[in-house]
Order: structure tokens, then sequence, then C-alpha cells
């Protein structure tokens, strides 16, 4: 059994150095008895058409230009790839196939579907012997050997037995795709993108796995991403959406390459050869995707009425005409849709049964859900209208409408029609990761936010985890009952099952929500943006990571396109972030940043007189919600230095946690042993603060734990730590639990820019986590 059949198209060959990439793409993707079906490189195959009309008008002239050009192309071919007996093997062959057509020419046997065959047994040839060089053992096979016809219709048998017969298990199988052979072994090609059909054929007669279709763009789109740059590609979609876009006007699959799969569990992708990183396109059998929405455009179309039409004559004039065709009943009638070059052919095959009703009409089609499909029809139609173009013709069925008219639908406006109509209807999938005392007022908050998130994308919560145990439905959970629903059905996972889960997800767009305060759990980040996931974090472990770390995190995020945002990390709610990037984005350099970053430290100081021992102002601080899990974390100024580090970052200075000095909020000795330990020696803290709050006094001030960082002259300097400000400073009479951020920028110079209000506290923090989804929702492409 072949595992994989690969197919590349001839933009994938079309150079030397495209040979390269495909043969490393065969060397990564492929095991031995795979096969490697390919079509003629470049533009190879329009060449010979162009020799074979030539060759029918009797330019002779023309003809042996064209035969100079191809020689010339293919020997360039040749020897950028080959090198010593190979090369001259490959030369003296083609040397002998040129003279041989030389000769049938000049006899006037010269037959079309032999000479147009030769592009994909140069190819099948090349890169046969391209892999071999490489050390991959290979063959190259003509498909003629394994695709039989009689009277057009494939030999399913035959070909079966043919094909068992000559794909070799112990070779990586180059085959040529585009022809087949009839009875008598004579060559009949398949017709208009024929090698994807051989592609999808084959895996059929070889019970392989997969078939991968390497092209020029990266998947199947909601819309043509040449003239839409914000058309979303899909991960998967279904094969009745596939066929239908096929026979309405999308490009990348066509309808024939698709019926081998009817009934089969092969797997079908659509990826690029120019971009092996970027996710593919899965067409995948029914029920394992839901529909989605997509809008295709048609050009120079006519509309025939036809008595008595069969779905099986639709597929004879298909392949008649080499073009997927649609047909549809409207009151009564049978419609057939057909590009206007092959109306003629069409309508004389049907011999005085067809009449064109409209003729050389263009327009768009909405595929979509059935459910959504009445509601598009009005908005599409409307739309048209305000744009001045007027349909003509419209069809509206279970799971498509077809708007025909006179103009072109160009580009503005299926940018247009693609907003409203596309856009609208994605869905976002959210992954709530961390339930504590933020996580949970999230989750109370997002209830009021769905209307206004929704105004966007159709949001859906499709996970929520614990460190131990996850609730997952990919449909969607009930944010309202979700408590009761973890209670009966909450289960335990580890991280391959929450990434498997995860990857099957068939949303637009994804999002993890990391509300925990776990490194281990920030450490899945990379994965997560592997799955194409996007991210907010309230965490702080991520964005204070080592910085190799962080570029490669963020890089990656830029390649694929995915947001992160971090709002709360830093200052809870406050729009800290929103300010600096926007000072940076006006122009203005930043040179300093200070005040007060822990809610924590801030309560814990304006609120200490003395009269309650320092100690069990943290614990109320920590049932407050204000602590970090564990509150050492913050008295010992790591949390406050993390912030202070992911505010540098967001200034693009690259410095590491330990380039920030710290001095910490309790004596060395606290910092070691668990937290019952620390309860155990707690005295120790508050004989800590008694003696930093009686010298502070001595001097007539009062305690309060800071961080700055300064640059100058392209030196940076940041620190936090303890200090004594007098009693009419304004860190003095700061609210407990306020965070301040004094700015000092090239605008901001004798007064600072100062941003004041709660530094933690659960609501605010929870606010500050929907304030990053609604920005997130509102910048997702
Ligand atoms: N509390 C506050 O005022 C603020 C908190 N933050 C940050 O928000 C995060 C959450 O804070 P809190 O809710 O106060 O903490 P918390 O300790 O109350 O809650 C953390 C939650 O994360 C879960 N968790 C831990 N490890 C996990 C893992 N590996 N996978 C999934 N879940 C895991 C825990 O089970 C717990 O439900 C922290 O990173 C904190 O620094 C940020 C700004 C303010
Ligand atoms: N423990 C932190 C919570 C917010 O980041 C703080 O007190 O500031």
């Amino acid at each position: 059994m072949v595992n994989i059949v690969h197919k590349f198209g001839g933009s994938s060959l079309s150079s030397a150095d495209r040979y390269h990439a495909v043969a490393n793409i065969v060397l990564a993707n492929t095991e031995q008895g795979d096969c490697v079906v390919v079509s003629a490189s470049g533009k190879t195959t329009d060449t010979l058409v162009k020799l074979w009309q030539s060759y029918q008008q009797q330019d002779s002239q023309a003809v042996s230009d064209i035969l100079l050009l191809i020689d010339n192309n293919q020997r360039a071919l040749i020897e950028q790839l080959l090198i010593g007996q190979n090369k001259q093997q490959a030369l003296a062959q083609l040397k002998d196939e040129l003279a041989v057509l030389n000769e049938l020419i000049s006899q006037q046997q010269l037959l079309e579907a032999p000479l147009l065959a030769h592009g994909e047994v140069w190819s099948a040839r090349l890169l046969a012997a391209y892999l071999n060089q490489l050390g991959v053992d290979s063959q190259d096979v003509d498909a003629r050997q394994l695709f039989t016809l009689n009277g057009g219709q494939l030999l399913h048998q035959k070909n079966q037995q043919q094909c068992s017969d000559a794909i070799s298990r112990t070779h990586i199988n180059v085959v040529t795709g585009f022809i087949a052979a009839d009875c008598q072994g004579n060559t009949v090609t398949l017709g208009r993108n024929g090698s994807d059909y051989s592609a999808t054929l084959l895996a059929s007669y070889t019970f392989a796995k997969q078939v991968s279709i390497w092209t020029d763009t990266q998947g199947v789109f909601s819309t043509d991403p040449r003239k839409v740059k914000n058309a979303v590609k899909y991960a998967k979609v279904c094969r009745e959406q596939a066929n239908l876009l096929a026979r309405l006007g999308n490009p990348v699959l066509h309808a024939k390459t698709l019926s081998p799969l009817k009934d089969s569990e092969i797997k079908l992708v659509v990826r690029s050869s120019f971009d092996c990183d970027a996710t593919p396109t899965e067409v995948v059998k029914e029920g394992y995707s839901k529909a989605k929405r997509f809008i295709t455009t048609l050009d120079n179309i006519d509309l025939l009425r036809v008595d008595k039409l069969s779905s099986g004559e639709v597929g004879e004039l298909s392949q008649l005409i080499q073009h997927s065709l649609h047909h549809f009943t409207k009151e009564g009638d049978t419609y057939l849709l057909v590009p206007g070059q092959s109306t003629h052919q069409v309508v004389s095959h049907l011999a005085g049964r067809a009449n064109i009703v409209e003729s050389n009409l263009s327009g768009c089609a909405v595929v979509a859900p059935t459910a959504d499909v009445s509601a598009l029809t009005e908005q599409a139609t409307a739309l048209l209208k305000e744009q001045s173009i007027h349909p003509r013709f419209v069809q509206q069925d279970d799971n498509y409408v077809l708007i025909l008219n006179d103009q072109a639908i160009d580009s503005d406006v299926l940018t247009l029609l693609h907003d409203k109509l596309v856009n609208k209807g994605q869905e976002l999938a959210i992954i709530v990761a961390g339930l504590g005392n933020v996580g949970e007022v999230f989750l109370s908050q997002l209830q009021a936010q769905f209307a206004r998130l929704s105004a966007q994308y159709k949001v859906k919560v499709v996970a929520l985890l614990r460190s131990k145990q996850m609730l997952f439905s990919a449909s969607g959970l009930n944010t309202e009952t979700w408590q009761e629903q973890w209670h009966n059905e909450a289960q335990s996972y580890d991280k391959a099952e929450l990434l498997a889960r995860i990857n099957e997800l068939d949303y637009e767009h994804k999002v993890v929500i990391d509300i925990t305060a776990s490194e281990a759990f920030s450490q899945l980040y990379p994965d997560f943006v592997e799955l194409n996931c996007h991210l907010i974090s309230a965490n702080k472990y991520a964005g204070t990571a080592a910085n190799g770390w962080y570029q490669n995190l963020r890089t990656n995020l830029a390649e694929r396109n995915l947001l992160w945002r971090y709002n709360t990390s830093v200052g809870a709610g406050l729009p800290i972030n929103f300010a600096l990037a926007d000072l940076q984005n006006s122009g203005d350099s930043i040179n300093r940043i200070e005040g007060v970053f822990s809610g924590t430290l801030s309560w814990l100081c304006s609120s200490y007189d003395g009269s309650v021992p320092f100690s069990d102002l943290v614990l109320q601080a920590q049932q407050m919600g204000y602590t970090e899990p564990d509150p050492r974390e913050d008295l010992s100024g790591r949390d406050m230095q993390r912030k202070l580090l992911i505010l540098a970052r967001d200034l693009g200075l690259d410095l590491e946690l330990d380039d920030i000095a710290l001095t910490p909020l309790m004596p060395e000795q606290l910092a070691a042993g668990s937290w019952q330990d620390f309860l155990a020696n707690k005295q120790l803290l508050d004989e800590f603060m008694t003696e930093k709050a009686a010298q502070a006094a001595a001097e007539g001030k009062v305690v309060r734990y800071t961080g700055a960082i300064t640059l100058l002259d392209g030196k940076v300097q940041a620190q936090v730590g303890l200090v004594n400000v007098g009693k009419d400073d304004v860190l003095a009479s700061l609210k407990p639990g306020d965070n301040i951020f004094v700015i000092n920028s090239q605008w901001y110079t004798d007064n600072a820019l100062v941003i004041q209000g709660p530094g933690a506290g659960k609501e605010v923090t929870a606010a500050g986590v929907h304030s990053d989804l609604y920005w997130l929702v509102n910048n997702l492409k």
C-alpha cells in the first residue's frame, strides 16, 4: 500500500531552483513506495499546444522555432540539475525524442495526445534522475502503464492491477500526470487539471492514505486571495463544499479531482510548494468539518435552459469541454452554467435541447452553511445594488446563492462582499486556562461581552483548563453553567491531549487566554502558535522568559499573522501597554518610566502603620486576590522586576530579567522553603518591616517599593527596590493597591505623562483581559 501520493503542478517545477525545492519536499515528506505525480514543467504544455496548432496550420517556421525553444528549455533544466553520465544520457534521450518528433512532423504523422504527453514524461524522468543523483532510490513511471480507458471510461479493475504491478515498494515512484492509454495502447489525456485527477486516481487504486496537492497557493481560501487581501485560508473544507466551489468558479480543486475519493477514507490536502511551513487545507469527508462561507466570482458565463438533463449527461459535458459544470432546477426548468467559450460545443452536443437564456454574464456565488443562505442572499443583493450592480438572475439553493449580472465583480466590490458576508460569519474559539481569582471573574464578565464581541465574530469558549483537569467541547461550552458542567464532566489531561484537541478545532481563529500563574503553561506557547492560536496573557512568564526564546516566539507569531496581547501582565487593567505603543507609534521616544508597579506592594506599604503585623497584611492581600499564588513572588520584588522587563521589551530593549537590579521586601531566609515554612517564620518578615519603617520614620519618611528604567545616551539602567519617600511625595499618598506609571519622553519632558489606578484585583484584571480580547477580535485578519 502506498502511503502518500504527492502531486506537483507545472509552476512547482518551472525552473531548476523549483526542482531543487521539490526534491527537498520529497526528501522530507516521502517514504519508500510513495508516489510523486508531476505535471509538465512551467509553460511546457502551452508550448506543446502551440506546436500542435502550428503543425496543423502547416506553419513550418513556427514549428521549428517552437521545437528549438523546447529543446533549449529542456536542455537547460537537464544541464542545471544532472551531472556526469546521468546528464549525458538525459541529453541523448532528449535529442532522440526531438528527432522522432521532427520525423513525425515531416511525415505528417504527428498526433496530438502523444505530443502533449512529452511534457509530463520529461518532468517525471528528470525528477527521478535528480532524486537518484541525490541518493534517493527513485523510478519514473509512465502513467500509460497504469491507467487504461475504454471509450473514455476508466477500467478500474485492470488499472488497480496495473498500479499494483508497476508501483515499486522500494523506490519513490515519480509518475507522469495528465496521461493515460486506451485499450489499444494509444495515448489519451485526462484533460485540464488532469494531473490532480491522476493523483487522486492513483491514490484510490493503490489504497493510499493521503493525497497532497502541492501548488502555488497555500490552500483553499474564502475567496480569491489575489483580489481580497484578508481572504481567509481554511484549515478544513468538506468535500461537498469543495465540489460545489469547483463548479461555481473556484479554481483550486476541480470536481473531477475529487471524484475518485468519493466514499473513501483518503485524506486530501492542498499545500504550497513555495511555503512548505504554511498550514495546508485539508479536504475532508462530510461531517468532519463544519460548512464554511466562500465567495467565488464568475465571468463570461452563459445560462442555458435544457430539456431533460441528467446528471450523467452533465458529467459527459464536463468531460467534453474540460470544465466543471454546474446545473440546477428553478421553477421546474433545468439550467446549466456554461463558460462562454464552450457554449457552442455544449449547445450542439445537446442537439436542439438547449436554449441560451442569458449570455455573457458575470457575477458571484456565495457558498455557505444552509442556515445562513437566505440572510446572505438578501445582504448580497442589497450590497450589490448599493454598488449599482443590479442582479439579472438569482438562484438560491440549500447551500449557495448564485447572483448573475452584467458587470464583472472587481476586487473592491469583492472585498466589500467578503468583509460583510464572510468575515462576519467567522468563528473564534476561546481556550481559557486558569480559573482562579481572575479566571472565574473573567468568565462571569464574558456573558455580558458576548453581544459586543459577536458584532465581529461568533465567539465560543471551547475549553476551560485548570492545572490538572479540563473541560473541552469543540462546539462550545455554556459559560453561565460552566461550574456545574465542570463538576460533572471535567477530565484530567496531559499536554499531548490538550494540543491534539486544539488541533482538531475547526474554527477560523483560536485564542488561548492564559490566566494562570504557571511557568510550565507559558512554555506551551510555541506549541499553541504552531497550532495557529492567538495568545492573551495575564501570566507574566512568557513575557519575561530568556530573550532568545521570547524573540523566537515573537517571530513565529509574526510569521503566522498571529496576535499576542498581554495588557494585564503589567498594571492589571491600566492601559499602560496601549499608552506605550501609542506614544512610540506616534514618533515619541521614551527615556524613563518610574513608579509603583505592584498592586500587592502598593497596598502593603500604604496600609502598613505598625498597628497590624506586616505578615497579617500579606495574608489579607492574598485573600483579596492581589498577590501571586505564592505571595513571596511579590515580596521578593520578582513580580515587579518581571513587569519592568515586560515594559523594557515593549520599548524594544533586549534585556534579561537579571539585568534589572532588585532588592527584596523580605528577609532572604524566607525565600527558600514552602509557604508553610514561610508562615512558621513570619515574625522574621514582621521584624524586617518594623526595622525598615523605623529607619524611614527617623528620616521623616515612609517606605515604598518602586521601580524605574532609564535610557540615557544608549545606556539602560533598571532597578526595583525599597525607597524611603517624604510624606508629601505623591508616592506617600498613593491609595492602597494603586499603581502609578510616570513616563518621561521626548514630548513629556517637564510634565511627565502619569497613569495611575488600581494595579491588582480580580475585577479590574479580568476586565483588562476582556479589553485584550475585544482588541484582538477587532484586529483579527
Ligand atoms: N490577581 C491579580 O490582581 C492579577 C493577576 N495577574 C496575573 O493573572 C494570573 C492569574 O492570577 P490569579 O487569578 O490571581 O491566580 P490564581 O492562583 O487565583 O489562579 C491561577 C489558576 O491557574 C490554574 N493553573 C495553574 N497552573 C495551570 C496550568 N498549568 N494549566 C492550567 N491552569 C493552571 C490554577 O489551577 C488556578 O485556577 C497570574 O499570572 C497573575 O500574575 C495579573 C494582573 C493582576
Ligand atoms: N501580584 C500582582 C498581581 C498583578 O500583576 C500585583 O500585586 O501587582
